[in-house]
Parts: structure tokens; sequence; C-alpha cells
């Protein structure tokens, strides 16, 4: 599959990381990261992995700053993209299974790196169910107002 990916200064670590399993795992890989720790703004890195998901460049994406939430809110202002911001291994399960998520949110300060691993790999590996959560998440979208 053909994987985007981006993080600020706090998901260099786990970025380096990540890239290198995704391509053991025979993914390719898109980085629009920042490849140094020097202090950057999670927009600049997040919204060209939400571009790319949305135009389907790449099948998934995953973001990584330190509170997973500044890269999330991020990524679900672009529409067709449903970003989950994800803390254990379940979570990032049901973020597939239920939520047909296409982005992986990473708190890189509250999780270790093996922890990462294995949300990724449980993200990537677990199919959408449909059924009930597809009627679910086709409500997700904003209604204009009048
Ligand atoms: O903005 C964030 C929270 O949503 C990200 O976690 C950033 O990585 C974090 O705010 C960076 O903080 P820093 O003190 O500038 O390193």
């Amino acid at each position: 599959m053909k994987i985007s990916i981006g993080n600020d200064h706090a998901g260099t670590e786990y970025k380096e990381l990540l890239q290198t399993e995704l391509e053991n795992w025979g993914h390719s890989v898109i980085n629009h990261g920042t490849n140094s720790e020097d202090s950057v703004d999670y927009p600049d890195f997040v919204h060209p992995v939400a571009d790319d998901v949305e135009s389907k460049k790449a099948d998934f994406g995953i973001i990584i700053c330190g509170s997973g939430n500044g890269a999330n809110m991020t990524a679900n202002k672009h529409q067709g993209v449903r970003s989950a911001l994800c803390w254990n291994v379940e979570i990032a399960k049901l973020a597939r299974s239920h939520n047909d998520a296409n982005i992986l949110s990473i708190p890189a300060r509250f999780v270790d790196k093996d922890l990462a691993l294995e949300m990724m790999s449980a993200f990537l590996n677990t199919k959408f169910e449909g059924g009930r959560h597809q009627r679910r998440i086709d409500k997700i979208p904003a209604k204009k107002s009048c």
C-alpha cells in the first residue's frame, strides 16, 4: 500500500521508526514530516498528508505530534478524511472496523515506541465492517445551514 506520513518535531524519532517498519512490510512511504527535532508547526506537515489521502494518492495516512490532537484536528478539516487519535491497540482497531478511519494520529509523548508500532500494524490490518457503521459515518459531514 501507499502510506503518507507527517510529523512535527515531537514525532521525528517515531516517524523514522515507523517509516522503516512500513518499508520492511513492503509499503511505499511518502514522507511529508520534518526530519529534524527543531521546533516547527504541525499543520505545515499534516495538511500534505491529508491532501494525499483526500486525493487518493495514498491509501492511508499516519500523523504524529506530541499529543496527537493538533495533527488530528488539522487532518479532520479535509473532506473525505477521517483521522483517529489512538492511544491503544483496541482503539486503533475500532478506528478502522467501526469508523473506517483513513488516518491514524499518534501521540508520541504519550505512547511508547512499541505501542506506536503495534497500533500502526493493527490499524493497517483491520478492515471496515460496514453495515450500521457505514450508515453512521455517512452522517458525519456537517450539513450546510440555509
Ligand atoms: O500541538 C500539539 C498538540 O496538539 C502537538 O502535540 C505539538 O507536538 C506540541 O504542541 C508541541 O509542543 P512544543 O512545546 O512546541 O514542543
